[in-house]
């Protein structure tokens, strides 16, 4: 490849939705993988780039597509004219042509390798299906073929086994109902590059219905309990639940267990500690919040029991949970995003998830206060602490029917309170970091629901 593509490239990168340092000047752009998968025309090359940004080098995969003319259709997704072994082409981003990306479904059937690029699938994949290009995520791109598959293709590497395709293939394995069948993934020299999974058509995402019934439960007349709506999520909270007990049963029967003794609960402690210092530095309006919240610390760390640690999800919310006609699936087993893969693979309590999704009710309940998160302007007249109140009911009641689902399981969440509510305002200080930096307008949600430990 020449030079002359890889400033193009420290262009088009910093304004993909994807791309994550955006903001920050490219320092540096490297090409340091160039595998070709085709010469033809349509040409495509899988490349990996390492941007350097200061002193931090992320890796990059993208999937050059290259033609004589590029058509109408894909002029969206130009990069620039290009030249390189002799050939003078224009390189677009090959995901977002239809010709290019069926030849991915026929290398991962075949168990094709290209150089250190290796394609891996069930041999009875079909490989006439039209690919298209998942608009919604951010972080990743996805493309879903005929509604059967969404392959899942990592932007940002991260050098190793991917812990999604690790976890899903394992879970699968052990004939789990609620992870999306893997039917085959992408690796370069060990490191997961895609993800090819069964295709959940129809199926619907737990944020989208659990805001639905919050919704349901806003307009009823006033009088009426959350139990009593159209739209009770409870029921479903309830069957999440259960399915969330199954799903860490089947971790804990496919990956190594241990135990955290008095003095692990004292390095969680520290490290909660440490990450609420860090989110002080970063967001001021966390000051008030943070005496009340390092006393849950300081309790976590005089804790007189052991709890069990396991393989969990990591980053657990309704955003990742999706609901087919007959069960809850659980998607991206990649962990929290922005941790090293070593920590995201790390043994960790199974309340962290419970923590999360208790968490994501909270959410789901208060973002319609907070018009600027998305919602309609509160109607004329509406009544906030009326408001506020059918917040905390949706969220009380619908937090109470997933832990009975929990606890169907054998383990009831309630009775480790102490390690629960330190788990979920360590997940709170997450989202107000992630907030402040990604959604500014959403941080009144995670702070809204720490009022209990404002100080004045
Ligand atoms: N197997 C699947 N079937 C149907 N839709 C899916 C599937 N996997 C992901 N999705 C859709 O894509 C969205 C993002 O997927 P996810 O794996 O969570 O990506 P990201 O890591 O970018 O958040 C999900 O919320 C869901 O709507
Ligand atoms: O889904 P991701 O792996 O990208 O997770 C990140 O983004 C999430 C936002 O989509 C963020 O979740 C937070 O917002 C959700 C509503 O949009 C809410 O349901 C979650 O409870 C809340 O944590 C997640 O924390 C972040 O890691």
């Amino acid at each position: 490849m020449t030079t002359s593509l890889q400033a193009l490239l420290a262009g088009w990168i910093s304004g993909q939705r994807w791309f994550a340092g955006k903001g920050r000047a490219i320092d540096e752009l490297t090409v340091i993988s160039d595998i070709e998968l085709t010469d033809d025309d349509p040409g495509m090359r899988h490349l990996v780039l390492a941007v350097r940004q200061g002193e931090n080098v992320d890796h990059y995969q993208l999937l050059v597509g290259l033609r004589a003319e590029l058509p109408d259709r894909l002029r969206h997704v130009e990069i620039g004219p290009v030249e390189f072994a002799g050939r003078t082409a224009v390189a677009y981003d090959g995901l977002h042509d239809t010709a290019l990306t069926r030849l991915l479904l026929r290398a991962m059937s075949g168990g094709e390798d290209f150089g250190g690029l290796r394609f891996r699938g069930d041999a009875g994949l079909r490989t006439d299906l039209r690919s298209l290009v998942v608009t919604a995520e951010q972080s990743n791109t996805s493309l879903v073929f005929g509604d059967i598959y969404i392959l899942k293709l990592f932007r940002r590497l991260n050098a190793g086994l991917n812990p999604e395709l690790e976890i899903v293939s394992a879970l699968a394995e052990r004939g789990s109902p609620h992870v999306a069948r893997p039917y085959g993934h992408i690796e370069l020299e060990g490191t997961t590059c895609a993800i090819l999974q069964e295709f959940l058509a129809g199926a619907s995402d737990g944020w989208s219905l659990a805001t639905t019934s919050v919704r349901d439960f806003y307009a009823s007349p006033e009088g009426l309990g959350a139990a009593d709506v159209g739209g009770d999520f409870a029921a479903e909270a309830e069957r999440l639940g259960a399915a969330t007990a199954e799903v860490h049963q089947e971790l804990a029967a496919a990956f190594p267990t241990g135990e955290l003794d008095r003095d692990d609960l004292v390095l969680l402690a520290t490290g909660m500690h440490k990450r609420l210092e860090h989110a002080l530095s970063e967001v001021a309006e966390m000051a008030p919040y943070a005496e009340g919240i390092m006393r849950v610390f300081d309790a976590l760390a005089m804790l007189g029991r052991a709890e069990t640690v396991q393989r969990v999800h990591g980053d657990y919310h309704l955003g990742q949970v999706m609901r087919t006609t007959d069960r809850w699936v659980v998607l991206d087993f990649e962990g929290e995003p922005g941790q090293p893969l070593a920590e995201r693979r790390a043994l960790s309590s199974p309340l962290r998830d419970v923590a999360g999704m208790l968490r994501s009710f909270e959410y789901a309940a208060r973002h319609l206060l907070v018009p600027e998160a998305g919602a309609a302007e509160p109607a004329a007249g509406s009544d906030q602490a009326l408001e506020e109140a059918r917040a905390a009911e949706w969220a009380a009641h619908n937090r109470a029917a997933f832990m009975n689902g929990y606890a169907t399981g054998g383990t009831d969440p309630r009775d480790h309170a102490v390690l629960l509510r330190a788990l979920e305002l360590d997940k709170a200080v997450y989202e107000v970091l992630y907030e402040a930096r990604n959604r500014p307008s959403w941080l009144r949600i995670p702070l809204g629901s720490l009022e209990e430990y404002r100080q004045p």
